[in-house]
């Protein structure tokens, strides 16, 4: 009985208006739509997909489309099956097929309603009814399969009936055509099982900007719930119902729900809210609460008798009850255009149910300029699906507050804006680095060659004089016969450049950046008798993107080891000028500037500078209060009043290096200096 559209796809014919009454009235994007069905099955493409915003008329779309269908079929007897699995959609189709085709036999397969399959053009059937009932069915006594609300076609139960009615595959014989508004959240592996081509979308915002979608203004409500320990269902991936009612339906989070309706009603003069509760406890709850501040609510839940449920709605529509409260009930296929107000009190992680529940309120009505959609949202926001998600912004920058799907829009472009400045930064900035990095690796490799080359070229005096004649230094021959600590005093100490003593027997010359010498005194057996030992290396701060190990702060490269001070003391000489020649590429004679006689060291310190030695010196005064017999904080601030940048750049210097050490002798000299007076 089936026709195979496949065979005679080149009889298919543009779709052009009709007989029927709606097709004078079908607006632009809808025919298009139709073109594109007609288009795609004519190319062979049978299982194909119309997405479009909830509102848009896809129950119009897809009776139009039987009807183009079935005349280009030349056949009489084309049977068309449309999948629902809800009553609303059923009744919803039935009433739009008849209405705009009053010679087309329509029915239902559905409850205690049943076909004749030998009479009917158009069977809809409730998914769960016709599973029950395939075997009345054969296999081609359908032509074409519309799939209303179709993100749900994955289901087992869908697979089954079109592997019956062999429309299971692409490549099936008759047409299968699903409709939906949120095709694009579905799990498109699974969907492709179902769907080979999407072949037209219409977005919400494209039907608002014409026109044909009523403009929404979104609120966003902060409640203080926390929704991450939620229990989540394994199938749907969406909160399950009774943990997330132990979340929502607490008497704060209701009364903040009821608060919130009572404002935007005195801001906006409500009439006509819709508002998705969790579960039949949380509708009934909220209703009692609405009902005793003297709001006119209703509630239909999934025990809402049928009769009632439609002299609710109908009494809904006509304006007579405020807030029509629901769970579960109104999410696709409700047509209640009045509906100026929507509150989301129904936390989902599902996108497609959020722009089901966003859609009841988008349709035109002459009694609204807008639909206000208020949604609840917890201070977590963990992978809930909220109305600044739905349109692309991750995560919502504080509250919504009567922003229009257009301003959504903006913020979100301003948001990809940002991020796309940001990662352009961070680019650059990453070009930046790795320039540096270059940069500082070359010095880096250079500054070691450099040093290496020290060590090859360096100068080995062959006695003190020839040392003294090529440093001019004129404290030369006072030297003789001093203790390993004057001649420290003396050659370092007493030096052009600021040594510090950072410990016992250590000292530290601060070149730049961090790089710094140091040179090490050791006593070592010689002979029967202990002799100095000293050792002279370089640190060179490692940058800290070089650093593979934060602990590790410097490199190291051991220069010289001798039992001379006088050696260490030329080979500094030697160190400073190349380094500050060449791996430093300072030009000029830089040496002057980390002269001890610079004239930057005279300066006075910085009020900073102060601060901090203050500072440090009273610590470490605190810790070893019975060490000092005359030093109090009244000193030190003496004391740091008239210290000078050279001193204190030392001092930071030396407790960069070893904090304690440095200010205990500091202490110690300035203690010393008050008990002299
Ligand atoms: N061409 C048209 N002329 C007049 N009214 C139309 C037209 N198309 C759609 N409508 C009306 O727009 C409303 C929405 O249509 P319909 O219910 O088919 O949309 P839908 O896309 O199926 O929505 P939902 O996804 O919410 O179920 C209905 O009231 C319908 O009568």
């Amino acid at each position: 009985m089936s026709f195979h559209l496949t065979k005679q796809f080149h009889l298919l014919k543009p779709f052009v208006q009709t007989r029927n009454i709606w097709a004078s009235k079908l607006r632009d994007y809808q025919k298009d739509a139709i073109n594109e069905c007609v288009d795609a099955i004519k190319n062979g493409i049978m299982r194909i997909g119309v997405s479009m915003a909830t509102g848009g008329g896809k129950t119009v779309v897809f009776s139009s489309l039987i009807e183009k269908l079935s005349q280009d079929s030349g056949k009489t007897d084309f049977k068309t099956l449309v999948l629902v699995h809800r009553r609303e959609l059923a009744h919803q189709a039935s009433r739009t097929i008849k209405r705009s085709f009053p010679d087309k036999i329509v029915q239902l397969e559905m409850g205690n309603q049943h076909v004749d399959t030998r009479q009917c053009d158009v069977i809809i059937a409730s998914v769960q009814s016709l599973i029950r009932r395939m075997d009345k069915y054969r296999k081609d006594d359908v032509d074409l399969i519309i799939i209303d609300e179709a993100h749900h076609a994955v289901a087992e139960s869908y697979t089954r009936i079109l592997e019956h009615f062999d429309a299971a595959d692409k490549n099936t014989n008759i047409p299968v055509v699903g409709f939906s508004a949120t095709f694009e959240r579905a799990d498109n592996k699974a969907l492709s099982d179902v769907i080979d081509k999407i072949v037209y979308h219409r977005g919400m915002l494209d039907m608002i900007n014409d026109n044909w979608l009523c403009e929404g203004k979104f609120t966003t409500i902060k409640i203080n719930t926390d929704l991450s320990k939620v229990e989540k269902s394994s199938s749907t991936k969406d909160f399950k119902i009774n943990s997330l009612s132990h979340v929502m339906n607490v008497p704060e989070v209701n009364e903040m729900i009821l608060l919130t309706y009572l404002q935007k009603k005195k801001e906006n003069g409500l009439k006509s809210t819709l508002l998705f509760g969790v579960d039949i406890a949380h509708v009934t709850n909220l209703h009692e609460l609405f009902t005793a501040h003297g709001i006119n609510s209703r509630y239909v839940t999934s025990n809402t008798k049928d009769e009632q449920r439609d002299t609710i709605i109908k009494e809904f529509k006509e304006g007579k009850i405020e807030v029509l409260m629901n769970c579960g009930i109104f999410t696709e296929g409700t047509d209640m255009p009045n509906i100026d107000c929507i509150l989301l009190c129904r936390p989902t992680r599902s996108r497609s149910l959020l722009v089901q529940m966003i859609g009841r309120g988008l349709r035109l009505h002459h009694s609204k300029t807008y639909c206000h959609i208020i949604d609840f949202v917890d201070s977590s926001e963990v992978g809930i699906i909220s109305v600044p998600s739905l349109v692309g912004i991750p995560k919502s920058q504080g509250t919504l507050d009567e922003n229009t799907l257009e301003e959504l829009e903006k913020i979100k472009e301003e948001q990809v804006e940002a991020k796309r400045l940001s990662m352009e930064q961070e680019a650059q900035r990453a070009l930046e680095n790795q320039n540096i990095f270059n940069e500082n690796s070359a010095k880096f490799k250079e500054f070691i060659a450099n040093t290496d080359a020290m060590d090859l070229t360096m100068t080995t005096y062959e006695s003190l004089s020839q040392f003294f004649e090529q440093t001019n230094n004129p404290d030369v021959k006072t030297l003789e016969g001093m203790s390993y600590y004057g001649k420290e005093q003396e050659l370092l100490g007493g030096s052009k450049y600021p040594w510090v003593k950072f410990n016992k027997d250590a000292w530290a010359l601060a070149l730049q950046k961090g790089h710094h010498l140091r040179v090490y005194m050791k006593r070592v057996p010689d002979n029967g008798i202990t002799v100095a030992k000293y050792t002279l290396k370089l640190y060179r701060e490692i940058p800290k993107f070089l650093r593979h190990d934060n602990s590790v702060r410097y490199a190291v490269k051991q220069i010289l080891v001798s039992s001379d001070l006088l050696d260490i003391v030329s080979k500094v000489e030697e160190i400073l000028s190349n380094l500050y020649n060449e791996a430093f590429n300072i030009s000029g004679s830089p040496l002057t500037s980390i002269s001890k006689y610079s004239k930057w060291r005279r300066d006075k310190a910085s009020e900073k500078q102060v601060n901090f030695v203050s500072r440090l010196l009273k610590a470490e005064l605190a810790k070893r209060q019975g060490d000092f017999e005359r030093i109090d904080s009244n000193g030190i601030a003496t004391y740091v009043k008239d210290m000078n940048k050279g001193t204190a750049s030392d001092i930071l210097f030396a407790t960069s290096l070893a904090p304690s050490y440095s200010l205990r002798k500091l202490l110690k000299a300035l203690d010393f200096k008050m008990i002299k007076g």
